[in-house]
């Protein structure tokens, strides 16, 4: 135990971490030039194409020092806020972190949220400033604020360019001489931490943990803590560019299993491993289980597709079991699946799965956070769609989920931005200084502010300098109330939303006049409203129209004529017709843009 090392790498997002990463298993020799590929540990395309890593994994390197071989266990955490458990989970198996802040950039709010996850998990701090080839490094200013924030001394903090490979070895160094060695009992029961899991098609689900006490051998029958499940340990090993299988993973080190797991529901991360026959008496404490926080229905353009989109369903919760589904129809758009997920970033990602790996054309109906709803008859019931939404007669009260956001900015954008908070009901809490230009603010705010045009407005008006981190506080109670759209008298249960009654009638003129916008003209009016219960509260219309694309083309060039009934029935495809009104798939997404 005396020589390993386990650590994971925190940072804000592209402040260099996969680079790094890169550079370290590179300078191990862990992987050889010939297959280095472009940051290597984020392997699914999405992540390379978005540089952003989405599922953590773990890699171990061997590195000598001073004549002795050490045996490093990096293990890589996901960079967004969507993802703060498994983040929690990685950290709670390390006993040291790289801290990396980009030279340029300064600290930014996920450096500070995962910088108190691992300080709370009583991990080791390596500060290291990277970027500094970037021209605009300002070295000194993000040192001063290193220290403040950490209460490191200047020199500990160790400069680098994963780009350039500067400051590698010092880096290397540094795990090995600051980071301690794993404590635990070798001897003790069997406890071991599930930080991640895999899904390999021909495997089934390879587990990773982190061995706390005890050790596991090849064959042993072991339970998983949490769900109650036994298997046998039919494969052990450790993670290096491919597996390594092995008879033994000892106290302290990092390896995976595989035991004919197929779904990746019964793995659990944050579940402790023990043996069958000599149990561990208590689990690895910090489990829970992840609950969606944002709920969307998802359904097949093309209503004869339903089917294969069940079976990619299936096939995409096979290795993301974050991801709940279950059928849901609508009036308006037919058979689909109400989702859950974790924040608006996994959405996004498994709509573009479902899209990219299956081949799927899907449409994402607005999103909702789940509401909890009191009745006059004192039941609770949980309400993440409008559809759910029972009438107002036997609604006692509702409540919504809360969070605490914490912004980073600059000081010039602190007036709008506690502006745009507080147009999203939001209560200001707090404004702390980390340096004369930077802020550091927080509030109170409902989720489902967030959920809609948040992150976006936030971009904006700060030019993209803001960085936004949040944690669920609880619910509170709000008067909520449900928001119906209508076309030519036919509600379109797709377009619907819960929103706060403040905001009704604002959002309903929006909504409408958004929907004008995007609706196609047809060959006669439509008729666009809002309503709350029978109250009509806005209305626009869209003229009738005589939509002849051909009269362009002047009767002569046939490939221009094809060309626009291409582009026409392309433009279909993503049509959805509700009685005689014909929508386009971003009239559901429109919800969301309302500015
Ligand atoms: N100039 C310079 N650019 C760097 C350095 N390290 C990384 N970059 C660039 O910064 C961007 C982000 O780098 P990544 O390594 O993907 O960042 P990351 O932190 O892993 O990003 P996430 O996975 O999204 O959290 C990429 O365009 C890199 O090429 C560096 O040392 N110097």
């Amino acid at each position: 135990m005396k020589h390993i090392r386990n650590f994971c790498i925190i940072a804000h997002i592209d402040h260099g971490k996969s680079t790094l990463a890169d550079r370290l298993l590179e300078f191990t020799k862990t992987i050889g030039e010939r297959d280095m590929q472009a940051q290597f540990l984020d392997d699914m395309d999405l992540e390379r194409e978005r540089g952003i890593t989405i599922k953590s994994h773990a890699i171990q390197m061997d590195y000598l020092y001073k004549g002795e071989k050490y045996t490093l266990n990096l293990i890589d955490t996901p960079g967004h806020v969507d993802f703060s458990y498994e983040v929690s989970r990685s950290i709670a198996a390390c006993e040291g972190a790289l801290l990396l802040v980009d030279a340029a950039q300064g600290t930014e709010a996920q450096t500070i949220s995962n910088l108190y996850l691992a300080m709370n998990n009583n991990l080791v701090i390596i500060p290291v400033l990277n970027k500094i080839d970037l021209p605009g490094a300002m070295p000194e200013e993000v040192k001063d604020e290193m220290v403040d924030l950490i209460g490191c001394e200047r020199e500990d903090i160790i400069p680098a360019s994963g780009k350039e490979g500067i400051g590698i070895e010092a880096i290397l160094n540094a795990i090995v001489e600051r980071v301690p060695p794993p404590s635990g009992d070798p001897e003790g029961e069997l406890q071991a931490l599930i930080f991640d899991s895999q899904f390999n098609s021909y495997r089934g689900i390879e587990v990773i943990f982190r061995v706390k006490n005890g050790r596991i051998r090849k064959g042993d029958k072991v339970k998983f803590m949490a769900t109650g499940k036994e298997y046998f340990a039919d494969e052990i090993g450790t993670l290096k560019l491919s597996q390594v299988p092995k008879e033994v993973i000892e106290c302290g080190d990092v390896g995976y299993l595989i035991s004919g797991i197929k779904v990746a529901k019964e793995v659990k991360v944050g579940d402790t491993i023990t043996r069958f026959a000599a149990p561990a008496a208590a689990p690895i404490q910090g489990f829970e289980e992840v609950k969606p926080m944002v709920f969307a229905g998802i359904y097949p353009v093309d209503t004869s597709e339903y089917e294969e989109l069940r079976e990619a369903m299936e096939k995409l919760q096979l290795n993301d079991a974050s991801l709940v589904w279950e059928p849901e129809t609508s009036a308006a758009l037919g058979f689909g699946f109400r989702c859950g997920f974790l924040g608006m970033l996994h959405m996004e990602i498994v709509q573009e799965r479902l899209e990219r790996e299956f081949d799927m054309t899907v449409i994402t109906t607005v999103p909702s956070v789940r509401f909890e709803v009191i009745t006059t008859k004192g039941e609770t019931l949980q309400v993440s769609a409008p559809a759910e939404m029972p009438d107002p007669s036997s609604i006692d009260w509702i409540e919504e989920p809360f969070i605490k956001a914490q912004i980073i900015t600059k000081a010039e954008y602190v007036g709008a931005i506690i502006g745009l908070c507080m147009d999203k009901r939001s209560l200001f809490k707090n404004q702390v200084y980390l340096t004369a230009d930077r802020v550091e603010l927080q509030f109170e705010m409902p989720l489902a502010e967030v959920v809609f045009d948040f992150f976006d407005k936030l971009k904006t008006i700060s030019r993209g300098y803001a960085s936004l981190d949040y944690e669920f506080l609880g619910n509170r109670e709000s008067t909520m109330v449900k928001l119906d759209i209508m076309l030519n008298g036919e509600g379109v249960d797709a377009l619907s939303a819960i929103v706060h009654r403040d905001k009704a009638y604002e959002w309903g003129k929006k909504l409408c006049e958004k929907l004008r916008e995007l609706l196609p003209r047809q060959q006669f009016e439509i008729a666009i409203q809002a309503a709350i219960g029978q109250k009509i509260i806005a209305r626009e219309t869209v003229k009738a129209l005589r939509k002849d694309v051909l009269a362009k083309c002047y009767g002569g060039d046939i490939s221009r004529k094809r060309k626009l009934l291409e582009k026409q029935k392309k433009g279909k495809k993503r049509m959805r017709q509700v009685g005689n009104v014909e929508i386009p798939q971003e009239a559901f997404m429109a919800v969301l843009k309302i500015n």
